[in-house]
């Protein structure tokens, strides 16, 4: 579905990415993660088209939704209005929405928890709510690859929860293709069936998420001690950073 291949790239004469060369099948969820600045969004960007690649290749198979980091629309939408344009490819370009496209419209914007929002005008929300909707959108184009950057940075533990559950169904029910990039590794492990590890200097780690997300290599990737912590009585785990020493 996604194959690098020797992939690298540089901007302004700095090589950022150097030597990709993975493959993420159809049906996968991957999450990416690294430290601030590795070129997360880069990636994204280059297997989106783009930008291009400075040596190798990007293949992608089927349609790509894409969700960016931050979202400001030019003009001033209705809610409603914003996510029928993820429908644009099937409406047509002088065509006006049927009846259908207003219901997975809606049916999207309830799935994210924000249906009461419809008639809102789209700058008016709050960031949070403002990524609620444009991840609503990119659902609703009803892609094979949906490419998400950082789709919970401006969102809340609730809404965290329906973005992560809501792709995690989206992946089960439609089989759709999912990447995104997180600074959170509990999402990686709660949706993602493998892992990018992007290291600083070009190299990187992808393998399944129970190999590849553990606390050493957590530790290596951010450079401060990570520790696994268990949850009481569970077999269920989480990643706990330690950015204070003990004395
Ligand atoms: N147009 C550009 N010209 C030169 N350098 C750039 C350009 N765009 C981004 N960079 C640099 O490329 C590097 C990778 O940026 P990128 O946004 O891909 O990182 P990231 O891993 O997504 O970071 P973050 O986690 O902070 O969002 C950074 O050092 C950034 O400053």
């Amino acid at each position: 579905m996604i194959e690098l291949t020797n992939l690298g790239v540089s901007l302004s004469g700095t090589t950022i990415l150097k030597g990709y060369s993975l493959k993420v099948a159809k049906g996968s969820v991957l999450a990416i993660l690294g430290a601030n600045g590795v070129g997360k969004t880069t990636l994204l960007h280059t297997v989106m088209g783009l930008r291009r690649p400075t040596e190798g290749a990007v293949r992608v198979d089927g349609k790509l939704g894409f969700v960016p980091q931050l979202f400001q629309a030019a003009f001033s939408y209705s809610v409603i209005d914003m996510v029928l344009m993820g429908r644009a490819r099937r409406i047509g370009l002088f065509g006006s929405p049927s009846a259908v496209d207003y219901r997975v419209a809606r049916d999207y914007l309830s799935r994210m928890g924000v249906l009461e929002l419809e008639n809102r005008a789209f700058n008016t929300l709050s960031g949070g709510q403002r990524q609620l909707v444009v991840i609503a959108q990119a659902l609703c184009s009803e892609c094979d690859v949906l490419v998400l950057d950082e789709p919970c940075s401006a969102l809340d533990y609730k809404n965290q929860s329906i973005v992560m559950q809501s792709l995690k169904r989206l992946n089960s029910e439609t089989g759709v293709t999912i990447v995104f990039t997180t600074h959170a590794p509990q999402h990686g492990l709660e949706v993602a069936s493998e892992v990018l590890l992007m290291n600083g200097d070009g190299s990187y780690r992808h393998g399944p998420t129970e190999a590849t997300l553990t606390a050493g290599h957590l530790t290596q990737l951010y450079g401060v001690p990570v520790d696994k912590a268990e949850f009481v009585g569970s077999s269920v785990f989480t990643f706990a950073p330690r950015f204070i020493e003990a004395s």
